[in-house]
């Protein structure tokens, strides 16, 4: 994998008409993970949104070099088509390899994605993620939902990315049990 980065230069966020951060920045190369860390309703998906691209900060930018991906609770497949199907349209579009068996798919792939329980949801939105190409990956509560096993499972392959040059932002209320993670209090930019 290609190296990359991402820095957030003086993030401000606001939704309506609060702001909800300010003064957030951060700098992050190949092999790196941060975790945004704060309680429901701090902005942490926001801050995800605006890393992404898909939200203008209020004041401040961002800089990225690698392709991104989110992963969030908007699931990335077509819920009414069998898992394995839905899964082969990233793969094929990506031309990745198949990843099924890292997130204990392999017997869901005929199950229609709109009957997938929560767990299994987060499961796939993960092997979405890994089957993706992208360097920068942005992960938004990926242990929700999750069982014990599976929340291993997950931090393992934050883990395999990180060894391949991938970067990981996480926005997560529980703990992560990740080496070398960088915690960003988001309690400390509270607008
Ligand atoms: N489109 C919007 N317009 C106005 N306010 C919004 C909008 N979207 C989110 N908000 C508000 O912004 C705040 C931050 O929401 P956000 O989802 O970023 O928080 P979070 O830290 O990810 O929360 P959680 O831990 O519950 O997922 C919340 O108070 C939310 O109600």
């Amino acid at each position: 994998m290609q190296s990359c980065r991402l820095a957030a230069h003086d993030i401000s966020c606001r939704r309506g008409d609060r702001v909800l951060l300010r003064g957030v920045g951060f700098r992050l190369r190949s092999g790196e993970a941060l975790h945004l860390a704060g309680p429901n309703g701090i902005g942490k998906s926001s801050l995800l949104r605006i890393l992404a691209g898909l939200l203008r900060p209020f004041s401040g930018h961002v800089e990225a070099e690698g392709g991104m991906a989110l992963s969030d609770e908007r699931l990335p497949l077509d819920v009414h088509r069998p898992l394995g199907a839905a899964l082969d349209f990233w793969r094929q579009l990506d031309g990745a390899a198949d990843v099924c068996n890292d997130f204990g798919l392999e017997d869901l792939l005929d199950v229609p994605v709109r009957y997938l329980s929560t767990g299994q949801r987060k499961r796939a939105a993960l092997a979405c993620l890994a089957t993706g190409g992208a360097r920068i990956w942005l992960l938004d509560e990926p242990l929700n939902g999750l069982d014990a096993h599976w929340a291993t499972a997950a931090q393992a392959a934050i883990e395999a990315h990180r060894a391949r040059g991938g970067i990981a932002v996480i926005a997560s209320h529980q703990p992560l049990e990740l080496q070398r993670l960088e915690v960003l209090p988001l309690l400390d930019h509270v607008g």
